[in-house]
């Protein structure tokens, strides 16, 4: 228990850091649980033979909660392994100066770079998060929705725009950039973009709030809440810890999405529960068939985004909402009543057609329409008519 002490106050405390501890021990827990301090003891030879190493008893203790947390995060990332997360959680620190594990563990987990753009997006909230958390701790949040306003449904506005067109109900996403499109609108107002979605008929609208990679802002998610819309608002965020979803719920999310790519099912499970408790949907984004196995085996779950695109490669490919809804996945949302959004890469009233008949009920779309002169207009050519009628 001493990793977790250590952990509250480490760019990890999220509540996945919590979770691990209850998975069942693989052979890494059982390995690193029991062993420890054996193995501290068991190399005075090799901390003897390093003078200046040896340390007084703060020194010694504070380089033990270091191990320690060191092997929590790599705990954490076996368990996220175990269940097909290729995404690696940012390791606290390199391994400890004096780690004394096991040469090939410590080989393989070298690795202190990013291995692709989702993990380099992963990473860098960790820190975000950690700094953000410092600045307003959760206790503060947790008084400001006290006297935050209702949410407004989003699940609800979803089906209601399909019942009254017959078409997917709209995700419009105000998204200025992305990694792999760089700037999508350079003269990009998110209240005035939010303002033509909704006169376009769009259902909702889901407000990129991550600034590094695609920048946005939750200043922009605020201000769109604050500008008397109707569409219910989706956080479009890199969710690591349960802290951003109080803080999306204050600046004015009415849903928020959790990408399985990134997160344990017990995190999963613990963050769908605090979207109920604080009144938000939760978007719960699969791309592959692991990911859709994962997130239909956890109970209470509205709302399923199936994303075209992948997010480690960039590559598109729109059969991927036709091939995850096939056979006993498609059964099993319908028998769970789940929505089923179809993300990225719809461009044209075929694409639309085509994930409609896949089985999708809305669409979440931003680089098409947010690219025209007019996005309201843009809604119009990707239905190929217009649906706010
Ligand atoms: O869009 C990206 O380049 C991207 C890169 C890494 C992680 C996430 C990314 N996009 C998030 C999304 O999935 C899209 O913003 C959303 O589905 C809309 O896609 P599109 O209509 O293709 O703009």
């Amino acid at each position: 228990m001493e990793g977790l002490i250590s952990l509250k106050s480490s760019p990890r405390t999220s509540l996945s850091s919590f979770p691990s501890f209850n998975q069942p021990p693989n052979s890494f827990a059982r390995r690193f649980s029991m062993d420890l301090p054996l193995r501290r003891s068991s190399f005075p030879a090799i901390r003897a033979q390093q003078p200046g190493t040896i340390s007084p008893k703060e020194e010694d203790e504070e380089d033990a909660l270091k191990v320690k947390e060191w092997e929590v995060g790599m705990f954490q990332n076996e368990v996220a392994a175990s269940q097909g997360i290729r995404i690696r959680r940012r390791p606290p620190t390199s391994p400890p100066l004096h780690y004394v594990g096991p040469f090939e563990f410590r080989l393989q987990n070298d690795g202190n770079t990013p291995r692709n753009i989702l993990e380099e997006i992963v990473w860098h909230k960790d820190t975000e998060v950690s700094q953000m958390k410092e600045r307003k701790p959760l206790a503060t949040l947790k008084k400001f929705i006290e006297n935050a306003p209702l949410t407004r449904d989003f699940v609800g506005a979803l089906k209601a725009a399909h019942s009254r067109t017959g078409l997917p109900g709209l995700i419009a996403e105000v998204k200025k950039a992305s990694p792999s499109r760089g700037i999508l609108r350079e003269d990009f107002d998110p209240v005035e973009i939010a303002r033509a979605y909704e006169k376009g008929g769009a259902a909702c609208l889901s407000v990129l709030t991550d600034e590094k990679f695609f920048k946005g802002s939750f200043e922009n998610l605020e201000a769109i809440r604050n500008a008397g819309l109707q569409c219910p608002l989706l956080c479009k965020e890199f969710v690591i810890d349960a802290w951003q979803i109080y803080y999306a719920r204050i600046k004015g999310a009415d849903a928020i999405l959790l990408i399985a790519a990134v997160l344990p099912d017990l995190d999963i499970r613990y963050m769908v529960k605090i979207c109920k408790m604080l009144g938000l949907a939760a978007l719960v984004e699969v791309h592959d068939e692991r990911e859709m196995d994962r997130v239909l085996g956890i109970d209470g779950i509205e709302l399923i985004g199936i994303n075209n695109r992948n997010l480690e490669t960039f590559e598109v490919d729109i059969s991927n909402t036709k091939k995850l809804l096939e056979g006993e996945h498609g059964q099993l949302i319908h028998q769970k009543d789940i929505i089923v959004v179809g993300e990225s890469g719809l461009f044209t009233p075929d694409h639309v057609g085509y994930v409609q008949e896949a089985g999708v009920k809305a669409v979440l779309v931003g680089e098409s329409i947010v690219k025209q002169s007019d996005p309201g207009k843009g809604i119009t050519g990707l239905f190929g008519k217009d649906i706010s009628l």
